[in-house]
């Protein structure tokens, strides 16, 4: 069997090397002959899984965060063999989507479940979008693009290059306090299979395939990976106060019945920012596209092993 791990040297940080050197013991051991494929800057991993697809690649491994996943789903997905499986070796700063599979974390155990797991079908989303020539981008995603204050934050805890004194989720809840406490709502309309869902001043809206965001932020806990459906949460204008307390509640799922916060099911989800200079958006944790946009939930578009 041709395995090929496609991983993200920077990601999670550089203190992730430790990590690496055991994830890399046990899966050599698990898979005899396995290949190693790092990305040199960021999205070359859409590269990377685009030729390992290409050429027949058996078992496809993303050995990095959320946005390296997001990076080898959008390369297996423009690929000649977009059925080629994948499976995850969960080495970042959020690791969201994997979440969606509880994973074990010791690697020897990760390995051998991977090397056991049977292909299943889950779900992709597709965000069409236009750039600044006018020109369609298409941009396959795994797992959440929200838009309003979570860009805002993903911006931060991206930026300041890849040399991070803080790492892991408590970079996104630093982040997130600072984000809030600069707070100004956004104003966009979003409409759920050509319904209108929401007009006017908002805190964030999150599209999503899984359930976790912003390194354990629980925003969908309806979400199923393999229904065919986005989940959408739409949190109104709210105070920083407000938002702060929200915040707390998202680990723990406990912001369910909050009075400004709506969920919304659909096939299809349209973005229109009303003031297209202060709409942040952020996709699997990074920035691939500027402006309003349609995502579309592809069904079954993935195979992984995992
Ligand atoms: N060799 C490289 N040098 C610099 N950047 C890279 C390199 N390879 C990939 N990247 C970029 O690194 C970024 C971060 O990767 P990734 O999201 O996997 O890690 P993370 O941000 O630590 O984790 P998470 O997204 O789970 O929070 C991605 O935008 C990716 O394009």
């Amino acid at each position: 069997m041709n395995v090929v791990i496609i991983r993200n040297p920077v990601a999670g940080g550089r203190r992730q090397s430790g990590a690496w050197k055991a994830a890399y013991k046990a899966f050599s051991d698990q898979f005899p002959g396995l290949d190693v494929q790092e990305s040199r800057s960021g999205g070359d991993a859409i590269r990377l899984a685009r030729e390992q697809a290409d050429r027949g690649c058996d078992l496809l491994i993303v050995a990095g965060g959320d946005g390296t996943i997001s990076d080898v789903v959008h390369g297996i997905l423009t690929s000649t063999r977009p059925d080629t499986p994948l499976a995850f070796l969960p080495i970042g700063t959020g690791c969201d989507f994997v979440r969606n599979f509880a994973p074990p974390v010791d690697p020897v155990e990760l390995a051998r479940r991977i090397a056991g797991a049977s292909p299943r079908k889950i779900d992709a989303g597709l965000l069409l979008a236009r750039d600044a020539q006018g020109l369609e981008q298409r941009r396959y995603f795994a797992n959440i693009t929200s838009v309003g204050i979570s860009g805002e934050i993903v911006d931060a805890v991206n930026a300041g290059g890849r040399r991070k004194i803080v790492t892991g989720p408590l970079r996104f809840l630093l982040f997130s306090v600072m984000a809030i406490l600069r707070y100004r709502p956004y104003r966009f309309d979003i409409l759920v299979d050509g319904m209108r869902v929401h007009k006017g001043p908002l805190a964030i809206a999150a599209i999503a395939n899984g359930g976790w965001f912003g390194g354990g932020m629980h925003i969908t806990p309806q979400a199923d990976v393999a229904d065919g459906l986005f989940d959408v949460a739409v949190m109104r204008e709210e105070s920083v106060f407000g938002l702060l307390g929200l915040l707390k509640s998202l680990y723990t799922a406990g912001h369910l019945g909050h009075p400004l916060l709506s969920f919304h099911r659909g096939r299809r989800v349209e973005l229109r920012p009303q003031d297209p200079d202060r709409f942040p958006i952020e996709v699997d944790g990074e920035n691939p596209i500027r402006g309003g946009f349609v995502a579309e939930i592809v069904p079954d578009a993935l195979t992984i092993r995992f």
